[in-house]
């Protein structure tokens, strides 16, 4: 199995590019299956979950095209041939579960495993579930499979328990077809929806709102495959911005939309890393002291749950105690215990995880739990003393694209081992 073997890095310095956003490029890939004709989606980062993404499509009958060079991948979606999703390929990726609206809207049926858990918590869809219910369609769950069948879904006012994105993504999808209006209400804000939502818009849906807390759908009768470029992933930005921070090195990234990374800015601030916003990118300067800060985990425009873990690295090694709440997944403290391995002074208290900064880590064998949980294991590993050896990395090659190739174009110290 492959593993990634970091040594202390001297400080990073140079340009990086930010890739097309895992977050956004899921769910996009799911809504082609709405259109008929041909798509061309750019910007397309180069991880596992786009390739399991790319085998159900293929497995419901659509052509897809990818060209890694161009990062582009082209979709005919004309025909769908098939309703159930496999069990090996869901198992593998949450994200899968959103061809189900879509599925639901284009064809009337779909029959796709429950997800489950994952190291991050329970993950339930039952807010998924109550959308389509809500707009007309037979909902069966047995044998660990979700049926939804519906002849004809109406449009109905459909009110979120929690601003789920999974959820708001899923029933944005089913609705377009729907008749009449939907309104979801207490819908996820976060920048994937709206770039959803636009894709979705220029093959010819009706939707409004899509950034607030309450979305219009008006039913249209068709799609038609358009072209659409990926949002900049700000999760990948936010954890290259902790690389340069915590090397207490000088980084560039280009393809940043700084808007999206407010609340990632204003903590990385907070911590005394120096940070720029230019029209071209954002510079990150981490040669002043770090401080320790605290965070609590929140829907957008709240700090992102993604980033909770790599943010914690950083507060490994910040002068002083950080408390790290995280309201989102009742389950993702899963890093603590490699990163207490590495030496880190860290206290789990409920959801709260209590960091006292240290001046020093050591590197040793780590495992990535999940991953953010490898991201942050990288981040330690820059600036730990001795060698970092990290297994499962096939966790961290699910959302970063050629993380390794990047930090090393910086001047990290890191290679991939078979
Ligand atoms: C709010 C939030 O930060 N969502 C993150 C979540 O989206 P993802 O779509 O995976 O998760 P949700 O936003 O749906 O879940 C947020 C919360 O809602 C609960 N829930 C969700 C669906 C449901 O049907 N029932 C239910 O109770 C979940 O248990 C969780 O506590 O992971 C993605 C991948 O890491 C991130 O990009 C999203 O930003
Ligand atoms: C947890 C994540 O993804 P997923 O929902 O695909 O597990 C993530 O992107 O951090």
């Amino acid at each position: 199995m492959a593993k990634l073997v970091v040594h202390k890095s001297p400080p990073l310095r140079g340009s990086v590019r930010i890739s097309g956003s895992k977050n956004a490029v899921l769910p996009i890939l799911a809504a082609s299956l709405l259109a008929d004709g041909k798509s061309k989606i750019g910007d397309i980062p180069n991880l596992k979950d786009v390739v399991i993404m790319q085998q159900l499509l293929q497995h419901l009958g659509v052509t897809v095209k990818w060209s890694k060079t161009k990062g582009e991948i082209e979709l005919t979606t004309d025909h769908i041939s098939e309703y159930e999703a496999p069990y090996d390929l869901v198992s593998q990726m949450r994200a899968s579960f959103l061809i189900m609206g879509p599925l639901l809207a284009r064809i009337g049926k779909a029959k796709i495993p429950l997800p489950g858990g994952c190291a991050i918590g329970s993950r339930p869809v039952d807010l998924h579930l109550k959308g389509f219910s809500a707009l007309g369609a037979e909902i069966i769950q047995q044998n660990g499979y979700v049926e939804a069948y519906a002849d004809k879904l109406t449009g109905t006012k459909i009110y979120l328990d929690f601003p789920s994105v999974g959820a708001t993504e899923n029933i944005m999808m089913a609705a377009v077809f729907a008749e009449g209006t939907t309104i979801i209400e207490n819908a996820a804000v976060e920048p994937e929806i709206v770039d959803l939502a636009n894709y979705l818009n220029k093959m010819g849906a009706d939707i409004r709102g899509a950034g607030t807390d309450s979305i219009k759908i008006n039913g249209v009768k068709k799609l038609t495959g358009t072209t659409h470029c990926v949002i900049p992933d700000r999760i990948e930005a936010g954890t290259f911005m902790i690389a340069g921070a915590i090397t207490r090195g000088e980084v560039f990234l280009e393809n940043v939309v700084c808007d999206h990374l407010k609340p990632i800015i204003a903590k990385l601030k907070e911590c005394n890393v120096d940070v720029t916003e230019t029209e071209k990118g954002i510079r990150v300067y981490g040669g002043n002291e770090i401080k320790a800060v605290d965070i609590k985990t929140l829907p957008y425009p709240g700090f992102p749950t993604d980033m909770q873990a790599p943010f914690m690295s950083l507060l490994s090694v910040a002068e002083g105690t950080s408390m790290v709440i995280e309201t989102v997944f009742e389950n993702r403290f899963m890093h603590v215990g490699e990163l207490k391995r590495m030496g880190a002074q860290i206290k789990i208290e409920s959801r709260s995880a209590i960091i006292d900064g240290v001046k020093n880590l050591t590197g040793t064998q780590v495992k990535a739990t999940d991953l953010r949980a490898g991201a942050a294991l990288i981040l330690c590993a820059l600036v730990a003393d001795e060698t970092t050896e990290i297994s499962d990395i096939y966790h961290i090659e699910r959302g970063y694209s050629e993380m390794e190739k990047k930090l090393a174009a910086l001047g990290a110290k890191i290679e991939k081992v078979k």
